[in-house]
């Protein structure tokens, strides 16, 4: 017996409201309507229930306010719902949709999907029926920014593989996506005016294997999909350290003009840009202009993490060098949280990613007004391995068991850094131990619904018992896309 869809949604909604009694069931005749400005949501909600149902589902103009079929609407809805929050409402004879924006009905369409058969995400034909239990849902974020980041310099991801978490991440109403591009092990975009970055600074990878990179096209390509699901990419060059790959391409990066070898361990700390050359800050400008370039989001991230070779002198010298520059190309600066001590600049964002629960760095960018991301490490860190038996990943951080992941307040994790500090949470998922598509999938599942509801809901409905419940009716999901999640034992499975 398939587990009740109002019982089974991850995230969890502001406010749910059954409808006893009540239940849709969408059938051949079934129509998607929708407001002009939000043809691309109704065109990818077809996209999802036409394989599986099998209906020819047409998608076309809403007028007035249509009494059968899925409405998606970009009037009405209430005002609390701001720009990323939906109202559902399931009737018998209809579904309507309301946002403010497309992106609130994308999400809307989302929990849409949660309330379907798991085997709706099937890519054939099933059997029905197509039942939605009727509800009334108003639903909105607690936090604005709802990040994921999948390191691609450790091991090379292809696009496919991108664009298959880009997916799994929509389905959890996520709506950044940070690509980790550059790294001591690789580099993995190409800049025309530095062209061995790619071919020799992306030509291997931890372990020794081929590694690779994007072209541009493909860079573009990974951010028009993202876009598509209402995701904007955040590029990260990581300087001053973790510079490895830039300097074994050019050995003028380097102070004593000697390109090092291409590293394939996952040592980390020992390489840093040279500061005092000229050179240096060329290649800044080039590598951000031409990165910024391409990605249409305003936010560039400038890693700044375990500059361990880069004295504290040079790594301030060199940050106030290279902040302005990503200004200049228009991008709004996100770092991990040690580069934010080397400015002023309020717009700047910090992403915290220690284990502690106080960084003096931090709350002093606070006290200035920084908005600030959290990644703790020992509760955010997809790469961390489950428990000490989990083959994969990493566990310099602590074990993170599904329940740790979940059981902590981004509102008040850190202290002097309250909730209306917190731009929002992200999830890093590092690959030195990450070869396939399927290990990012079995670090990242279940424990993203985690960080997903974190990010989303109201603190007032976190509760482990109920999302421990909810996350396990997510595993026939899981199961249909085929989706190699790990079974934790804490969470009741189907
Ligand atoms: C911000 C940050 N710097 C380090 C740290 O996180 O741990 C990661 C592995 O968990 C590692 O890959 C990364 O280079």
């Amino acid at each position: 017996q398939a587990a009740e869809p109002l019982q089974s949604l991850v995230p969890v909604p502001v406010s749910v409201q059954a409808r006893s009694g009540v239940t849709h069931t969408l059938t051949a005749a079934t129509k998607i309507y929708t407001a002009p400005a939000a043809r691309d949501v109704g065109t990818f909600l077809a996209g999802v229930l036409r394989p599986s149902t099998g209906y020819a589902l047409p998608v076309s103009d809403a007028t007035g306010t249509p009494a059968d079929g899925i409405s998606l609407l970009l009037s009405g809805a209430p005002g609390t719902v701001g720009d990323q929050g939906y109202q559902l409402d399931v009737a018998a004879n209809s579904i309507v949709l309301r946002a403010n924006t497309s992106e609130g009905l994308f999400t809307g369409v989302q929990t849409l999907r949660q309330l379907l058969p798991a085997k709706v995400e099937s890519t054939t034909a099933q059997t029905g029926p197509w039942t939605v239990p009727g509800t009334v849902i108003v639903d909105y974020p607690r936090f604005s920014y709802r990040g994921a980041m999948l390191d691609v310099a450790r091991h090379f991801h292809p696009v496919s593989t991108v664009k298959r978490y880009i997916d799994q991440l929509a389905l959890y109403k996520i709506n950044y996506f940070h690509l980790h591009l550059s790294d001591d092990q690789g580099w993995r975009i190409v800049v025309d005016s530095w062209p061995r970055l790619a071919t020799y600074g992306g030509s291997t990878q931890v372990g020794g294997g081929p590694g690779g990179y994007y072209t541009k096209a493909q860079y573009s390509e990974i951010v028009q999909y993202a876009a598509s699901r209402k995701i904007t990419v955040i590029p990260e060059i990581d300087m001053p350290g973790h510079t490895n790959a830039a300097q074994a391409s050019y050995a003028e990066l380097n102070c004593n003009g000697q390109a090092p070898p291409l590293r394939t361990d996952i040592e980390v700390g020992y390489s840093s840009l040279c500061v005092n050359k000229e050179i240096t800050y060329q290649f800044v400008e080039d590598v951000v202009r031409e990165i910024a370039a391409l990605t249409p989001g305003p936010y560039f991230h400038i890693g700044g993490d375990e500059a361990h070779a880069t004295s504290d002198a040079d790594y301030q010298t060199f940050m106030n060098r290279a902040l302005p520059i990503v200004k200049k190309y228009g991008k709004t600066v996100l770092g991990w949280h040690e580069f934010v001590k080397t400015t002023t600049d309020t717009t700047a964002i910090p992403q915290y990613w220690g284990t502690s629960t106080s960084n003096a760095t931090v709350q002093a960018a606070v006290a200035r007004g920084n908005k600030v991301i959290m990644s703790p490490a020992n509760k955010a860190y997809l790469d961390m391995k489950y428990n000490s038996s989990t083959p994969l990943g990493l566990s310099w951080a602590g074990l993170i068991e599904v329940q740790t992941a979940y059981e902590w307040n981004p509102g008040t994790h850190l202290s002097g850094v309250p909730e209306s500090a917190v731009r929002g949470v992200e999830a890093p998922l590092w690959t030195e131990t990450l070869v396939t598509g399927r290990d990012i999938e079995f670090m990242a599942f279940p424990r993203l619904g985690a960080i997903a509801e974190l990010a989303w809901s109201p603190w007032s409905t976190h509760n482990w018992d109920q999302f421990k419940v909810r996350l396990g009716n997510q595993g026939p999901r899981w199961t249909t896309m085929g989706i190699n999640f790990y079974r934790s034992t804490q969470v009741p499975w189907d």
